[in-house]
């Protein structure tokens, strides 16, 4: 993994003439989902490289689909990092100054900072993993723009990506549900979302994410989960972010994964679909 935070700043400065490179290399539709489904088939063990490289996975979706839940729960699971944007964002934001100024203006209105910015916050967070031997990771929120996509795949192999799914009913409820412990960083939802089957498409039921008890006086929202700004952020996404699922399908590496329900339902289907056992199946879907 060495020097893919410097390439990616390289990549990102340089000239076009390497993203058009990776462009070129796109497979045919067909094959590409076809080989998608010949590696999960294979069962192949996604901890063990023969270069001791870990996984670099890209999760896509929504916002409000959980991309963060079951990136986090996978990235224990495999032993890497699980590296949200959309965290290192908030983090600049939380630092005193103009720049975390420019940036509110920007997320508190549902809209995507540039390429520039996110990219040298990725390109630090990698080499700050760089240096404390980070061997994989998963990526959340990154890439959004085909721009970035491109970026990405012209500096490393991105070995899967995984396009998480979700009703468009529940993701709003999902969001606006949101919430946070202040203290402990516990991420929690007070939404309970139960949505008739109809059309064909079963009932689906999502019970809410209670904070414990020592957490339920701390809880905060984030300033962009108010619905205004929510559905801004889904426009946005269906604009900018949408494409980037074809541009990693044509090269065979989109997982769609359609959630069924709840962390419950959908935890042991998802490792399933990956063809990963979860040592402690039962007690971490119920977590
Ligand atoms: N890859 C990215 N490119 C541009 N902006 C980003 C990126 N990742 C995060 N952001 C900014 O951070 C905000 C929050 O991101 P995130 O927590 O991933 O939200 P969501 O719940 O919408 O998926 C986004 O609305 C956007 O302003």
């Amino acid at each position: 993994m060495a020097g893919i935070s410097r390439a990616i700043r390289a990549c990102a400065t340089a000239s076009r003439r390497s993203l058009a490179a990776a462009s070129a290399a796109a497979l045919p539709k067909e094959a590409a989902a076809a080989e998608v489904r010949a590696a999960a088939a294979a069962g192949r063990k996604w901890r063990e490289r023969e270069d001791g490289r870990r996984v670099q996975w890209v999760f896509l979706g929504c916002p409000g689909v959980g991309k963060g839940t079951y990136a986090s729960r996978l990235s224990q699971l495999l032993d890497v990092p699980h590296i949200a944007t959309g965290d290192l964002v908030r983090e600049a934001l939380a630092s005193p100054g103009p720049f975390s100024k420019q940036l509110a203006e920007i997320v508190n209105h549902g809209k995507l900072v540039s390429d520039e910015i996110i990219i040298n916050l990725l390109s630090r967070r990698l080499e700050e993993g760089e240096e404390k031997g980070e061997l994989g990771f998963i990526l959340d929120g990154f890439p959004r723009t085909i721009r970035q996509a491109e970026i990405l795949e012209g500096v490393t192999d991105i070995d899967l990506v995984i396009n998480l799914k979700l009703r468009e009913e529940a993701l709003l409820a999902k969001c606006l549900g949101r919430r946070m412990c202040s203290q402990c960083g516990g991420n929690f939802n007070v939404a309970s979302i139960d949505i008739e089957g109809e059309n064909g498409e079963p009932r689906m039921y999502m019970p809410p994410l209670l904070p414990p008890p020592q957490c339920e006086s701390k809880l905060i929202t984030r300033a962009d989960d108010i619905e205004e700004v929510v559905k801004e952020r889904l426009r946005v996404y269906h604009d900018l972010s949408e494409p980037v699922e074809e541009f990693y399908k044509t090269r065979g590496k989109l997982l769609e994964f359609n959630l069924p329900g709840g962390i419950p339902e959908s935890w042991p289907k998802l490792l399933q679909a990956l063809n990963i056992e979860d040592p402690d199946n039962e007690r971490s879907a119920a977590a």
